[in-house]
């Protein structure tokens, strides 16, 4: 057994997953940056900001983030916090993150780097040891126990398989040893979540809804072809299960961010709510990525037009319809 994982981000994913491994390691420790939700966790074995009604298990505790001590006793660290705080979480850390196995659960991509977390990671630490977790896995179902499936981005270091197999044996996993492949997975699929919320808001219908998002998987397909050197991706649970669970489940926040924003509840893209919309973040470094490879992905296109406010999203969806028709 793992002695003791570190989880970097004290939100959704990062107490969801600590739970979920908490029965697999000696000891979990979340780091966290308000000293708010450490002491909840660490006197009332509860996460109250985002998990109030769940009793986390007694060998998960918590350190506010500067606090390092910890860090040097992780033979595992988990990074679960934003896409856009990644790179300034792990050059915080500095030398704490060298000579472990470092995980990233992060769905979105550095612009204009156009660098996926991974590595940005091994940017930053110098640690090549890095492997991803992504897959249809909504947080709250993380946590509560419900089965998930999920893919392991990982190279073929067979004591970091292994170190994966034991750490997420809670999940049904495959493997993927394209971990670049597997993250750009995680970042398209929050698009065309968004891209679907944005058709759903001006089209009702089943063979509308179904036929989108038809069209956002060939789209994502020929995108991933173009770049994947894993010639399985397209089947595995990090491309169609999360497209599918993102795209057609209201509890996704970037599917909501696409309803919202095509019926016209907000405006902005980057919204100040505090919520992460990872989708709105990453989609133009997913365009960016598409002209660098002379790849096409009008829906993306759509999906940044609607987001910039540069067209409203009925003459944005109408335009793609003759565009694709
Ligand atoms: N939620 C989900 O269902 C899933 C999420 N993911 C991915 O996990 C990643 C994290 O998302 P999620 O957990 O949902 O987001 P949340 O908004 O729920 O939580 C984000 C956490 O990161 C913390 N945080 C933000 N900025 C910093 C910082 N600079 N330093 C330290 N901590 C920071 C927040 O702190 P504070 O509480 O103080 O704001 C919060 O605890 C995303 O890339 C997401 O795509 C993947 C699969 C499922
Ligand atoms: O990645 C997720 C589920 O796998 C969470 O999706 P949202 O960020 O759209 O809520």
């Amino acid at each position: 057994m793992i002695s003791t994982v570190g989880v970097i981000g004290a939100g959704s994913m990062g107490t969801a997953v600590a739970q979920s491994i908490s029965g697999r390691a000696g000891e979990v420790i979340i780091f966290g940056r308000r000293q708010e939700i450490v002491d909840s966790i660490n006197h009332d074995n509860h996460n109250t900001m985002y998990f109030p009604g769940l009793r986390l298990r007694p060998n998960i505790r918590a350190r506010v983030m500067n606090d390092r001590r910890d860090l040097a006793d992780c033979e595992v660290v988990i990074i679960a916090v934003p896409s856009s705080e990644v790179r300034s979480v792990v050059n915080a850390a500095g030398d704490g993150l060298a000579d472990r196995y470092l995980i990233t659960m992060a769905k979105g991509l550095e612009y204009p780097s156009l660098k996926t977390m991974s590595e940005i990671i091994r940017e930053e630490t110098g640690n090549p040891d890095i492997a991803c977790f992504s897959g249809p896995t909504f947080a709250d179902e993380i946590a509560y126990g419900h089965i998930a499936g999920a893919t392991i981005g990982v190279g073929d270091d067979p004591s970091l398989r292994a170190t994966m197999s034991d750490l997420f044996g809670e999940f049904i996993l495959d493997f993927s040893d394209d971990i670049r492949a597997v993250e750009l997975c995680g970042v398209l699929k929050n698009v065309y979540a968004i891209g679907t919320g944005m058709w759903d808001s001006v089209y009702s219908n089943h063979n509308e809804h179904y036929t989108f998002l038809n069209m956002c998987y060939k789209e994502m397909c020929i995108f991933l072809r173009a770049i994947s050197l894993d010639e399985g991706i397209f089947t595995k649970f990090c491309c169609f299960g999360d497209f599918n669970l993102t795209a057609n489940v209201d509890k996704s926040r970037n599917r909501t961010l696409g309803l919202m924003v095509g019926k016209k509840i907000v405006k902005t893209p980057y919204l100040e709510s505090g919520v992460t919309f990872e989708g709105s973040r990453s989609v133009k470094g997913i365009i960016e990525l598409a002209k660098n490879h002379d790849i096409d992905i009008p829906i993306a296109r759509f999906v940044y037009d609607v987001l910039s406010g540069n067209n409203n999203v009925r003459i944005s969806v109408d335009t793609l319809v003759r565009r694709t028709a």
